[in-house]
Order: structure tokens, then sequence, then C-alpha cells
């Protein structure tokens, strides 16, 4: 007996319903807060219970058919999977009927009792608590099983599960308010009948075209039958009376298919609206915006594959956790295998959400031998290149809307693109080239490589950037001063990945790299002699005051130089080529990771009066910590000793 289950039956009360062998229990606390605001709100769109019983109806078809793939006896010689709709004026009831995978009677008090699925969590997560809107969140997100209390003021479920005797089926009877009632019956054939018994208010679905048109508009492309009862025109018999005098429509005991009943994915994509690829994505993914733009391409060759791929609009909260789940669902040969395929998509592209469906793996495909496969490996590449285009295309645009859909992609997922860098050699210059960055020119994040390559000054021969904590910090940063100066436009990186990613991207088309915070500044042929000469000569004369600067400073920087990175600061931190910046250690640190101790090189301004007044001053000491620790501060640290660094702004305040 599961966990639920066990709590449920503490909260067994006293049969209400007379029958020696029905139980009576009470809903956990959340499904009572659910139903409740199910049974109270105004539905903004209350046909939405369809979507869900069907969506349900087919996840326990989908369910009978991978366990039938090692057991193939759960058939029980009714191996033709369907979704049945039957319709009841006299008793006001609508039946969904499944031969899926069916419940057992814990499965039943577990299941329909508790809330376990995501979907839903996300939903509650959502509540504001105003009635209105938290209505039209029932329409969007939908609430699976409980959507059934929108329409209906009692549900009666009845299952058996596949493989087990007729004798133990299962009834389940709720109300919709605290508990509900389970019984064992007999139900000869597999799978789950959902009866609604309809509220006064909700008869309009009893009409045969009403249910119709719902289930073209949300679950056309579920890979089931749906299946109504075939209604004929039956002309008037002779001599009837006045009100059936011009012949009827009469239901018949066919059943007729009224869904496309392919998966959405295998239909031809000229087939397709887009309102269709929409509600498809929204179904599965249970996010109830649109998204943004999908792909959707049957791949030959030596692996054979359907992808279809789709960028959402907005980022999930848990994207930068490790827990992050990929939003890929397998299927082969459109039996559905396992959600959260992760090695099907690259790491950083873990926001794409969508579905593969494989020709070629194996049935029962595990995720371990997911890991090994080559063909997986090839669907891998195969999506990433498929993705990264689909973004190309959408960046290159002439399209303002798909303009901007790029902008929002960006917004929202930049920063995960980026670990592409370090991820994806293979594809290393095509995520480069939708990177966008704010600069020293603006504080939109919009320049790419491309854009800054062109608005290069004549002699320029390197793509200068930095990285930060944050934008401010970044535009008051002193090793910008010089660039400003001479007008050189140097990005703007503030994204914590930034200096990471970067590593691994040495050169744009051919144009180096260079961090404007690491290693000597070397601006090429924009360096202006003379003043590299009148730097050249500072160092020679402040040569006495840099050797007691270095001895001083000792245990804090590596080296001490002068620099004519600098125009009205005092002095800054760099670091070497090939060093980790400060920022980055501390990130590091914060994350708990073992770093290596490397100490910043302070570069100092000769012809700044602080750093000219260290010639004459008695006392030394306290400003040379002054200098270093205001070039902390000024990169984003915080001084080693903050007590220490106040006591000597202090006594050099004092004078
Ligand atoms: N027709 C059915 N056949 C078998 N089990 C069902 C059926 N309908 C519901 N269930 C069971 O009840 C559970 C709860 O259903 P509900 O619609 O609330 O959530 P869900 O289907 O798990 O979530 P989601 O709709 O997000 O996939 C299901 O997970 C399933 O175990």
């Amino acid at each position: 007996m599961s966990e639920s289950t066990e709590n449920q039956t503490e909260n067994q009360k006293s049969t209400q319903t007379g029958n020696a062998q029905a139980k009576s229990y009470s809903f956990q606390a959340e499904v009572a807060q659910l139903l409740h605001l199910v049974t109270h709100s105004l539905y903004s769109n209350p046909e939405i219970f369809l979507r869900e019983l069907i969506s349900n109806a087919s996840d326990a078809c989908d369910k009978l058919r991978f366990e039938g793939i090692n057991n193939g006896a759960l058939y029980e010689n009714d191996p033709d999977l369907h979704v049945r709709i039957s319709l009841d004026k006299d008793n006001k009831t609508i039946t969904i009927s499944d031969n899926g995978i069916g419940l057992t009677e814990s499965e039943a008090i577990d299941n329909l009792g508790t809330i376990a699925k995501s979907g839903t969590k996300d939903f509650m997560s959502k509540l504001t608590g105003d009635q209105k809107n938290d209505a039209q969140l029932i329409g969007q997100f939908g609430v699976g099983f409980y959507s059934g209390f929108i329409v209906a003021d009692k549900i009666t479920v009845e299952s058996r599960k596949a493989g087990e005797p007729a004798s133990n089926g299962v009834r389940w009877i709720s109300g919709g308010t605290g508990d509900f009632d389970v019984e064992q019956i007999t139900k000869e054939s597999r799978g789950t009948d959902i009866i609604l018994h309809l509220r006064d208010d909700a008869v309009e679905y009893l009409e045969a075209w009403k249910v119709k048109q719902i289930v073209n508009k949300y679950s056309d492309h579920i890979s089931l039958p749906i299946q109504m009862r075939k209604e004929v025109w039956q002309e008037a018999e002779e001599g009837a009376d006045a009100e059936n005098a011009e012949g009827k429509m009469v239901l018949t005991d066919e059943w007729e298919t009224i869904n496309s009943a392919s998966a959405l994915w295998t239909r031809n994509k000229k087939d397709i609206s887009d309102e269709q690829y929409t509600e498809f994505y929204k179904q599965f993914s249970h996010d109830f915006e649109a998204p943004l733009a999908w792909s959707h391409n049957r791949v030959e060759g030596s692996t054979e594959y359907t992808q279809l791929l789709y960028i959402p609009a907005k980022a999930p909260h848990d994207l930068f956790t490790r827990e992050q789940k990929s939003g890929i669902k397998l299927y082969v040969k459109r039996v559905f295998i396992m959600d959260e395929a992760e090695n099907l998509m690259p790491s950083y592209l873990r926001f794409v959400k969508g579905i593969i469906d494989s020709a070629d793996l194996p049935l029962n495909v595990s995720r371990e031998l997911l890991q090994e496969s080559k063909d997986v490996r090839t669907i891998r590449e195969g999506n990433a290149r498929r993705v990264l285009s689909l973004l190309d295309s959408l960046a290159k645009s002439e399209d303002k809307e798909q303009q901007d859909k790029f902008a929002t992609f960006y917004k929202e997922f930049g920063a995960v693109l980026k670990e592409g860098l370090g991820e994806d050699f293979g594809n290393k210059d095509k995520i480069a080239k939708l990177l966008r960055f704010a600069s020293t020119n603006t504080d939109d994040v919009t320049v790419s490589f491309a854009d800054y390559k062109a608005n290069m000054k004549e002699g320029q021969d390197a793509i200068y950037y930095l990285t930060a904590e944050s934008l401010a910090a970044a535009k008051n940063s002193p090793q910008l001063e010089l660039f400003k100066k001479k007008g050189i436009e140097v990005l703007l990186m503030t994204d914590r990945v930034d200096e990471w990613a970067l590593n691994f991207l040495t050169d744009f088309d051919g144009t180096p790299l260079q961090s404007v915070a690491k290693g000597a500044v070397d601006l090429g042929k924009l360096q202006d002699e003379e003043e590299k000469k009148a730097a050249e000569t500072a160092a020679e004369t402040l040569k006495p005051t840099l050797d007691k600067l270095t001895d001083s400073l000792k245990d804090k920087a590596k080296e001490v130089r002068v620099t004519t990175r600098l125009v009205d600061s005092p002095a800054c931190l760099v670091v070497g080529d090939q060093d980790l910046s400060p920022q980055l250690v501390r990130m590091l640190k914060q994350a708990g990771q073992p770093v290596p101790e490397t100490k910043p090189i302070l570069e100092i301004n000769p012809e700044h009066p602080l750093v000219k007044r260290l010639e004459a001053t008695d006392k030394f000491e306290d400003l040379a910590n002054v200098i270093f620790d205001q070039a902390l501060l000024a990169e984003g640290g915080v001084p080693e000793d903050p007590a220490a660094y106040l006591k000597r702004i202090n006594n050099l305040l004092l004078g």
C-alpha cells in the first residue's frame, strides 16, 4: 500500500451509502481546496473539461501500449485502443470511456484523491485568490481529472485494471465536496469509464454537434480514435404524429471516429494550422502561453525520426538549477516511451520542448541504453542544429514580429544559450552569432558580435569586452576609461555565465576577443605612441615607488605596474590573460567550488594626484592599501578587512 493510501485509510469514515462494501474517504486538503475553486468559480472556459478527460484517457492507452510491449496478455484480445464518448439525454450524463490501462482500487483512491501531477501543482501555485483570475487560469491550464466538476455535480468512475479479473473492478463516486466513496464492482471491459452527471446549466454538452466541435478544437491531434455513436437521419414514418412528421436524427450502434486520430507530428506540415500547433504545444507542455516558434521535420537518412520542437515564450523558474528537466518526450513509432528524455537535446537547449518520434530505436529502450546509442547522438546533434537554425532565422528576419520574438527569446534564454559555447564545440560559431550584449554605446542587450565588428574603428583589431556583476558596475569600471576617451566600443557582459563561456570563444569570424580586464592593455594600432612613451618614462621615474608598493602589498597583489588604461582613476585591478577574474572567483567560492588562489595585478595611473602623492607621503602604508582596496571596490569586490580599510581612510582624512 502506498503512503498516501495509508493516509487516506486513516481518514476513512463510516459508510454513507448503505452498501456494506463501499467506503468513504476524505480528499487530500489541496484537492478539497481545488474542488472548491472548480465548483464555485465563474468558468471562463468550461468546455476544457472534455480536453482534460480525453487527454487522461489517451494517457491511459499510452500506458497500456507501453506495458503491452513486454506483456501482450494485457490486451485481453481487445487490441484496438480508443476513447468513446456517450451522451445520455435522459439521465443527463456524458461518459468518457477508454480501454487503456485502468485503475485498481488503491490507484483510484490514491490518484483521484490526491494531487501528484506537476501541471496541477503549477496551477495551484499561480492562484491569486481572485475568483475571476483564477477561473481564467483553469481554462488555460486545465486541472486534469478535477475539471469534470466544472460541468458535473457528481462524477462516477468505473475502472478495471488491464490483466485483473473482471471482479476486481472499482467504482469511485464523488459529489466534488470533501469526500468520495469507493467500492469493488465487476467490470467486464478493461479500462475506465468517467461518468459525468451534468449540472442543469451544463446540459448543452449533451448535444453531439457541440461535443464534436470541442473535440475538433482541442483533441483532434490525439493519436487515438475518439469515437461517438453514429447518428443517421431517419425519415418520418407514414402516419407519424405532428412532432415527428419531418423525421429526425437517430443513434445507431455503430461507432464513428470523430477526430483525425493521427498524432499531430505524423501529419504533413501543410495540413496543420498554427492554432493546431499552438494547442498541441499547450497540451503536452502544460504551458499556458503560446510558444514563440516551432520547427517540425521528418529527418531521413541513416537515422530516421520526426522532430517537433518548440521554443517557449517564458523561462521556467528552475531553468538554472541542476534539476531542470529536459522538455523532450520520446516516442518510438508513435508509442510513447518517456518524458524528459534528456539525452535527446544538449543541456544548453534544455528550454526547448517537443517530441521526437524515432523509427530506429527499440521499443524497450531504457534511459541507460539511450546514453550509449549512436542513433541518440545523431538525433541530439540534429535537434541542436535545427533549434539553432530556427533561432537564426528569427534573429535574421526582416519582419518586426519575428525580431521581437527573438528579443523575447534572448531575454528569457540568452544566458542558457551561452553555455553552449563551452558545451557544443561544433556549433560554437553558430551560437556566437546569436549572442547579444549591451555595450558602452547602448544599455540595451542588442549588440551582436557582427554589429560590433561593423562598428570597429579603423586600425582596431580586437573585439573588446568587459564582464561585471551588473550593468552599472560595468559602466563605471575604471578599465573602460581609456576606451571611452578614445571612443572605442566595449561590449558589457553581465550574465554570470559570461566569463566562463567567453573562455571558449577566442575569436569571432577571425577577430580575436579581448577582455579589457585581463592582461596588459593592448590597443594595437590604436595605441598612442606618445602616451606609451610617457608611461614608460613614468615607470622609470616611479620605479622606487613601484618597488615600495610591491613590497607593501605583497600579500595582496602579484605585481604592481604603471598603466595607460586609466584616465580618471588612480588604480585598477587586472588579472593575467589566463587567470580567472575576481568576479568569477567570488562566484565560484559562493557556489562552494574549489578555486586556485591567484592574486591580481595592481595597475596605477602615473598621472593621478593620489599616485603622485605616494612619492612624498609619510603615510605610505595607509595610502598604498587604500589605493588597492578602492581598486577592489571599483570592480565589485570587498576589502578583506573593511575595518582596517576605514581606519586607514580616517587616518588619511585626519591628515
Ligand atoms: N482514464 C484514466 N485511466 C487511468 N487512470 C486515470 C484516468 N484518468 C485519470 N487517471 C489517473 O488519475 C491521475 C490523476 O489525473 P489528473 O488528470 O488529475 O492528473 P494527470 O493526468 O496525472 O496529470 P496531467 O494531466 O498533468 O498529465 C492520473 O495520473 C492517472 O493515474
